[in-house]
């Protein structure tokens, strides 16, 4: 059936004033990885084997096998078809069900690359490549997630046997939550407290077999299954999130992860010359990778919101003509075009840091340690803004396809309950920022002692100014000058962070200070980081950008994402005198000009994301826009449609009917 909808995106891609061929390169970050990751969205579309439109309607455990079933089929067509790392991972990434294979790809085996000496590396890493064992990584406690240095599991080493004793002293040392624990993998990275000669040296990683090559059955001295049933339908219920106790379970010494700490055989321990967080660095460098994925989520959403905003019309007629589009209204387009803006924020931003993190693990490999502090306050900060942007956008976009994006059907409800976790992993967003308040207030300190700000800091160095500069913005046109709108975001930022590091010496410790203004703090680091994502904005739309029109879109984009966030954060840029009210109101004359521009263009931009309908997993985000045909199908499809009459009918509808009829014959 051919609908009326279907014309409107047509309509729509005819306006597009720009390159969409070329923006998708731009999107992509390169010619080869769009080849790469577009063959690769290709192949999980076309293979029936990787569908995905059942799971909502699927009870965990059918759903979990299904995801055993897809994850096997990944391994095997990933060898059948010789794909490089960098394909194998795209093609799991199209796959879109959290799995096991997630945790070995992306913590189990990157934990032994980042915390093995050689030797190890050599033993266990061809083992995982090969699949022969699967990993996963637990370090979250029942007891302790976040506060890492308080986890209990501990790591006791018996020098007359030459082995480390992991065992779990009580409930809350349980190990909880890690995917691929609860059912799958063989093996594991546990974080446990090292003692040796009976003195604590602080938490390092032990890989441990945890179940048996030949059936599968769990070793000796180890209790372990699924936490259970997580938010959501399908979602990530795909995943065995699991639990694990050790019963004075022995491992070899060799097990330890000693790249940066050794345990010799007579149980001395031997602390290289690194700092002591290096430890913690799967996590740094998974922190990295989540923002990339920020990106890919939100534009998701996105894509699906503004196709069937492009689709979707009501009111406007006079008798019974065509409706107005949803997306021609100002208020869809407020709530709408900022996402937009922010997914290609992050798309930037996300590339940024993948490259500050090669850097960091170059310098950090020639033994220069000066810019871990820095690594850790971006790939912390800038994972908590972006995940917490994205999972409050998702459900904003849920709300922006009205009644048709609660649907299942819709694809969002399902990318919600998936997403919002990652405020959580990986660190819980405001822990996390609370780290990145530390670091400025060390910065604004270290500032007054003379020392010159460096990386994403330096504008910190521009003090005298920033504490004193009012904005020059005396027109909406102003409000598209770089310069304009960097010096309001810095001087906010850098205000914001003064204002704490003042108010925390007033404290009688710092301690004290800091817990006591931890509101403020997480302000204050949500503003550095809106310096970092917008600056890469504004540095990413300076370059050269091949392709007819297509600087142009990237540079109202890049002004919708910061000229919103001054109207978001108003009262922040107002209270700190970066901006006047007047200056204000300028900011949001232009932010409703720059909707304007970016209206014909919309449906293109998020075309230029390149998803293939079977990646979007939406009825209302078709390419083709045939939503109405698409939702009737699907309703037909679903379980309860199996018959007419429902089951239950006899047993549960017919009694109570009759029931009715007699009462109302009384
Ligand atoms: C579909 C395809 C997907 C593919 C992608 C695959 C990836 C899979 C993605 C998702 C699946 C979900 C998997 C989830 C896994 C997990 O969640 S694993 C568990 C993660 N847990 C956490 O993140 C815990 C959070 N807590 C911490 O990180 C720390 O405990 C802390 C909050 C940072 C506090 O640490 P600590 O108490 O030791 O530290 P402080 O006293 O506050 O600080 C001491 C100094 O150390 C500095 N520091 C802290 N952390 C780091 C670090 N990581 N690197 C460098 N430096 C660090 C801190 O700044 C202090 O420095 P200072 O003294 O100079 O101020
Ligand atoms: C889907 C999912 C997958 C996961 N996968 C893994 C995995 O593979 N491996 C693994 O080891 N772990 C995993 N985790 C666990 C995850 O890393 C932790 O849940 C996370 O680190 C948060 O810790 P928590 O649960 O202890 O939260 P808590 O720290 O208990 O947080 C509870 C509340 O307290 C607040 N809070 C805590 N400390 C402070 C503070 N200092 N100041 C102010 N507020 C504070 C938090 O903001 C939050 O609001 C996973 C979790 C989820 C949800």
């Amino acid at each position: 059936m051919v609908v009326a909808s279907v014309d409107n995106l047509a309509d729509e891609r005819s306006k597009a004033q720009f390159d969409v061929g070329a923006m998708k390169i731009v999107w992509a970050g390169s010619k080869h990885v769009f080849d790469v990751t577009d063959r690769m969205a290709r192949i999980v579309a076309s293979d029936p084997e990787f569908r995905k439109d059942n799971r909502t309607t699927l009870g965990r455990k059918e759903l979990f096998k299904n995801t055993l079933r897809k994850m096997a089929h990944v391994v095997k067509r990933a060898n059948e078809l010789r794909l490089t790392e960098e394909e194998a991972s795209k093609l799991r990434f199209f796959v879109d069900e959290p799995g096991y294979l997630d945790l070995h790809w992306g913590m189990f085996v990157p934990a032994i690359k980042g915390q093995g000496t050689e030797e190890q590396q050599e033993k266990w890493l061809p083992l995982a490549s090969r699949m022969e064992i699967i990993g996963c990584y637990a370090q979250t406690e029942l007891g302790h997630g976040s506060n890492v240095q308080g986890l209990e599991t501990t790591a006791t080493f018996d020098p007359k046997t030459d082995e480390f004793i992991i065992h779990s002293p009580s409930l809350t040392s349980y190990k909880w939550w890690p995917g691929g624990l609860g059912k799958v993998s063989t093996h594991v990275v546990v974080y446990a407290r090292l003692v040796s000669g009976g003195q604590e040296h602080g938490i390092y990683g032990f890989i441990v077999q945890l179940r048996s090559l030949d059936d599968h059955t769990p070793l000796p001295g180890i209790i372990i299954g699924d936490i259970g049933t997580k938010f959501g339908s399908g979602a990530y219920n795909t995943m065995d999130n699991g639990f694990v106790c050790f019963n004075r379970v022995r491992i070899p010494r060799n097990h330890m992860l000693m790249r940066f700490c050794q345990v010799t055989r007579e149980g001395n321990v031997c602390l290289s010359d690194v700092p002591k967080q290096m430890v913690y660095g799967t996590m740094v460098y998974v922190r990295q990778t989540i923002v990339s994925d920020a990106s890919w989520a939100l534009s998701r959403a996105v894509c699906i919101a503004v196709r069937y905003s492009a689709i979707r019309r009501q009111f406007g007629s006079q008798d019974r003509g065509i409706e107005t589009q949803v997306l021609d209204y100002k208020t869809q387009q407020s709530r709408l075009f900022p996402l937009l803006a922010s997914a290609y924020a992050f798309r930037f931003v996300g590339e940024w840091l993948k490259w500050l993190y090669a850097d960091v693990t170059e310098r950090l490999q020639a033994n220069d340690f000066s810019t871990l502090p820095e690594a850790h306050a971006c790939t912390a900060g800038l994972k908590s803004l972006t995940t917490s942007v994205t999972a409050d956008a998702i459900e904003e976009c849920r709300k922006l396809c009205g009644g048709h994006g609660y649907l299942c059907s819709s694809g969002l409800p399902e990318l919600f309950a998936v997403y919002v976790p990652a405020c959580t992993y990986e660190g819980d967003n405001v822990v996390l920022l609370l780290q990145v308040a530390r670091f400025l207030v060390k910065t604004v300190s270290r500032l007054a002692a003379g020392k010159k700000p460096v990386g994403t800091t330096t504008y910190m160095g521009n003090a005298e100014h920033l504490m004193q500069c009012k904005s020059s913005a005396s027109s909406p046109e102003d409000w598209l000058k770089p310069s304009v709108v960097l010096e309001a975001f810095e001087a906010r930022a850098f205000r914001l962070a003064v204002a704490c590091a003042r108010d925390i010496s007033k404290f009688s410790t710092p301690e004290a200070g800091f817990a006591e203004l931890s509101i403020d703090l997480v302000e204050a680091a949500i503003a550095h980081c809106e310096v970092i994502v917008v600056s890469r904005f504004i540095e990413k739309v300076q370059q050269d950008i091949p392709g007819d029109g297509v600087k142009e879109q990237l540079q109202i984009l890049c002004f919708i994402y910061a000229l919103h966030l001054i109207h978001k954060h108003s009262g922040e840029f107002l209270s700190t005198g970066c901006i006047t009210p007047e200056q204000a109101t300028l900011a949001n004359e232009q932010l409703r000009t720059l909707y304007g521009q970016v209206r014909p263009n919309a449906v293109s931009l998020v075309d230029a994301f390149n998803y293939t309908d079977h990646y979007l997993g939406s009825a209302l985000g078709r390419y083709d826009g045939n939503v109405y045909a698409t939702l009737y199908a699907q309703a037909l499809r679903d379980p309860l449609n199996d018959t007419v009459v429902p089951d239950g009918y006899e047993e549960f509808i017919r009694p109570v009917l009759k029931q009715t009829m007699r009462l109302s014959r009384l």
